[in-house]
């Protein structure tokens, strides 16, 4: 791109996304053009059905169903990706790289699956590939770890990364509402899809952890070496659980460093109300880092929606812009330290476990040995007496997940214990 010249603004998918990207180019221009230095023009919006209603009026001419011939123009310096998913989001990258395009996405599911392909192929055209928007929305998140924070070494990435799921958990929280009534309550408010499997089980924000976890540990993570589980199974008495011992139910995507290998996992967790991610409610998202010389930073916001998540990719965009005119690109793909990734089993973690028990002599010093027997030291035990029986709650302290899960099966198959009434992972608290 020359010094005056306009940037030349392609966009694929009209949807939530796409549509406010097209308005914000619109109503923003004059701004943009001074921020950047010259007039970022839109010349090309893909989408599937040209007659299909649509929350912007796109201009005169500019709508196609071709979407491979759009990014093969060779007048087009920038492909706005925001179809999602992986194909022909993938092809259409692709394409738009080797005809000498950059490309900004908000695909965290193409990034997560197949990432070092696109990064290798915008290293090799000499490209830039920018996608603040596909973890985390608006929150700017990606750009701090690549950029801000590149000095330092950061050890931990604890974060609240989907919107649909935090909202259902506050409000089993809040209204004490069962799994299935929030659920329903997301979907009336068009925070959750029709098909919400994504969200609930936990896909979208491995996808997101994996992205985190490589820009952190500056390795290559993908979204099959994220340990998942999804918030389906948590229940009512596990919400109640957390409240009764000052914590609270939050989806995580957690990224640890340990020695030199990661570990990343997405589960259901209580965390103490006093942590930071306590707070953020409805379908907000916060990511917490953590890094040896900065300490404890807290990123905060919209992490779903039309406009916030456009938002984020119009600052690519102008970034994008900003390194055309400079003949320059920004920084690639950071892969070096190329970490090993560990199995969930030798993660280190902590499980607060509830149990019926029978209410008689030695049946609490059974449970404990049962914790000592797989090595795991407890931290607290809470007993609340019943008609016939007991409630025993036990938080441990860290242990592996292999010995904390090989605990509760030794508990389940006890002849004292009726029953396991909740087994959640506790996190977010100095041990
Ligand atoms: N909506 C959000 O809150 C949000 C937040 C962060 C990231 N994202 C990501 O942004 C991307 C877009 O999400 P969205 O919510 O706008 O989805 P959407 O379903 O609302 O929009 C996608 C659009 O792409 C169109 N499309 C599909 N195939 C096409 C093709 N071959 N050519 C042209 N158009 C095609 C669809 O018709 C649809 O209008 C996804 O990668 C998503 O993960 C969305
Ligand atoms: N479905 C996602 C959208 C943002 O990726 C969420 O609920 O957060
Ligand atoms: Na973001």
């Amino acid at each position: 791109m020359e010094s005056d010249k306009a940037l030349r603004v392609a966009v694929l998918g009209c949807g939530s996304v796409g549509s406010q990207v097209v308005r914000l180019l619109d109503e923003q221009a004059a701004d943009l053009e001074a921020r950047v230095g010259a007039p970022v023009e839109l010349v090309g919006v893909a989408v599937r059905r040209l007659d299909a209603p649509r929350e912007v009026e796109v201009p005169e001419g500019l709508l196609t169903t071709d979407a491979l011939a759009l990014v093969s123009r060779d007048d087009v310096d920038v492909v706005v990706e925001v179809i999602g998913g992986i194909e022909p989001a993938r092809t259409l990258i692709l394409a738009a790289l080797e005809n000498g395009a950059s490309v900004v996405t908000a695909n965290k599911a193409l990034l997560a699956e197949d990432g070092p392909t696109l990064f290798e192929a915008a290293e090799k055209h000499g490209r830039d590939l920018y996608y603040e928007a596909a973890v985390a929305g608006a929150i700017p998140i990606l750009r701090p770890l690549r950029e801000s924070l590149a000095g330092d070494k950061v050890t931990r990435v604890l974060g609240i990364v989907n919107g649909t799921t935090n909202f259902i958990l506050d409000k089993m929280d809040t209204a004490g509402s069962g799994f299935a009534e929030a659920l329903e309550e997301a979907q009336e408010l068009g925070y959750a899809e029709a098909d919400p499997t994504a969200d609930v089980e936990g896909f979208d924000a491995a996808a997101k952890a994996a992205i985190l976890a490589s820009l952190a540990f500056h390795s290559r993570v993908t979204a099959s070496d994220v340990h998942r589980e999804g918030i389906s199974e948590v229940t009512a008495a596990d919400v109640q659980s957390a409240k009764d011992m000052g914590a609270v139910v939050k989806l995580l995507a957690i990224c640890e460093l340990k020695d030199d290998a990661v570990a990343v996992r997405v589960h259901p967790a209580m965390i103490p109300r006093s942590h930071p991610l306590a707070s953020v409610r409805e379908a907000y998202n916060a990511v917490f880092v953590e890094s040896e010389a900065a300490g404890q930073l807290m990123f905060y916001g919209p992490g779903a929606g039309g406009s916030p998540t456009a938002s984020a990719v119009l600052g690519d965009l102008v970034t994008v812009a900003r390194n055309a005119r400079a003949g320059t690109r920004g920084v690639g793909e950071s892969a070096y330290a190329d970490r090993a990734v560990l199995p969930m089993g030798e993660t280190r973690t902590r499980y607060h476990v509830a149990i019926d028990v029978d209410d008689r002599a030695g049946v609490l010093a059974q449970v404990a040995l049962a914790f000592a027997e797989h090595d795991v030291s407890i931290q607290t035990v809470r007993q609340e007496g019943r008609d016939l029986d007991a409630q025993l709650v036990v938080v441990s302290h860290e242990a592996t997940d292999a010995q904390l899960s090989a605990t509760v099966e030794h508990l389940r198959g006890m002849e004292i214990v009726r029953e396991v009434t909740s087994v959640m992972r506790v996190e977010g608290e100095a041990e």
